[in-house]
């Protein structure tokens, strides 16, 4: 049964969608059979592995209005062992209409749960807001994983993901955990990354990654040309290091 976890943080442009990339992807690689759910209306995700608007018939915004079934919707495939589940601009409109929908915070959970058989892991790659959707993913999730910049205000995004969690777990999903914390675009040359890593580390006692990801020119490069990392280019700082950070996340399931 597949481990669900939720890629979040309300704060914008931290390494969300690089992280649901190349963490499915390097998981895929080493033999897990991923599904990642491309839940941002930006869709980048999705343009991130190669999918172009003509290619998208289907998105999980008509999943979860009920007009396809998940095979339509799903693209299997789209690297080896690693389905998607596209998504487009119109999720965005999600907030007004799911309005009336009774239990509309469990729309993405009633859906996963009837396939979460088939897969070993399904990543959820979430919107920089607290809405509707993040809502959604963290509900559907068993666990949450945080990507955090090292930059200045990395700790106030991280506090507010933190409640918004434990709003949840209280709520909605009594069994979520955090999967953990990870840091991004982390530049040796810089003193500020390590002192935003010194300073998260001493406030926050929670599970952290020791995979560290690097800022790397080479995973910026990536999603233009609809490639993960490891298939653009495999030997790169930044393949290696969301290889280590999927190492983790695998092992880590041995104790959860
Ligand atoms: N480790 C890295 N090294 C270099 N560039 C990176 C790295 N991680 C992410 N980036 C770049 O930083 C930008 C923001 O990353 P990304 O889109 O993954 O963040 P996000 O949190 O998903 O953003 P949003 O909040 O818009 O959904 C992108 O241009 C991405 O290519």
């Amino acid at each position: 049964m597949a481990r669900i976890i939720a890629i979040t943080n309300q704060k914008g442009g931290v390494g969300k969608t690089t992280t649901a990339i190349n963490l499915s992807a390097c998981l895929a690689e080493a033999g897990q059979h991923v599904l990642l759910v491309d839940f941002d209306p930006q869709g980048n995700a999705s343009s991130g592995l190669g999918l172009e608007r003509e290619d998208i018939e289907n998105t999980v915004y008509d999943l979860l209005t009920e007009e396809v079934t998940f095979e339509e919707c799903r693209i299997a495939e789209i690297q080896k062992n690693l389905d998607i589940l596209p998504s487009d601009m119109n999720l965005a409109g999600a907030e007004i209409e799911f309005q009336e929908i009774e239990d509309k915070e469990k729309l993405l959970r009633s859906y996963l749960e009837k396939i979460k058989d088939d897969y070993d892991f399904i990543l959820i790659d979430c919107p920089p807001s607290l809405n509707i959707l993040t809502i959604n993913a963290l509900t559907a999730a068993d666990t949450v994983l945080v990507p955090i910049q090292c930059e200045y205000y990395a700790l106030e995004g991280l506090g507010q993901v933190l409640k918004t969690v434990d709003l949840v777990k209280r709520k909605l999903n009594p069994g979520l955990e955090l999967e953990g914390v990870v840091f991004t675009m982390y530049d040796a040359r810089t003193n500020l990354s390590l002192e935003v890593v010194e300073n998260v580390k001493s406030n926050l006692n929670r599970t952290i990654y020791k995979t560290i990801i690097p800022r790397n020119v080479r995973l910026a490069e990536a999603p233009s040309h609809g490639m993960s990392i490891n298939q653009y280019d495999t030997r790169s700082t930044g393949a290696e290091s969301y290889r280590m950070l999927a190492a983790e996340v695998m092992s880590r399931g041995e104790d959860l």
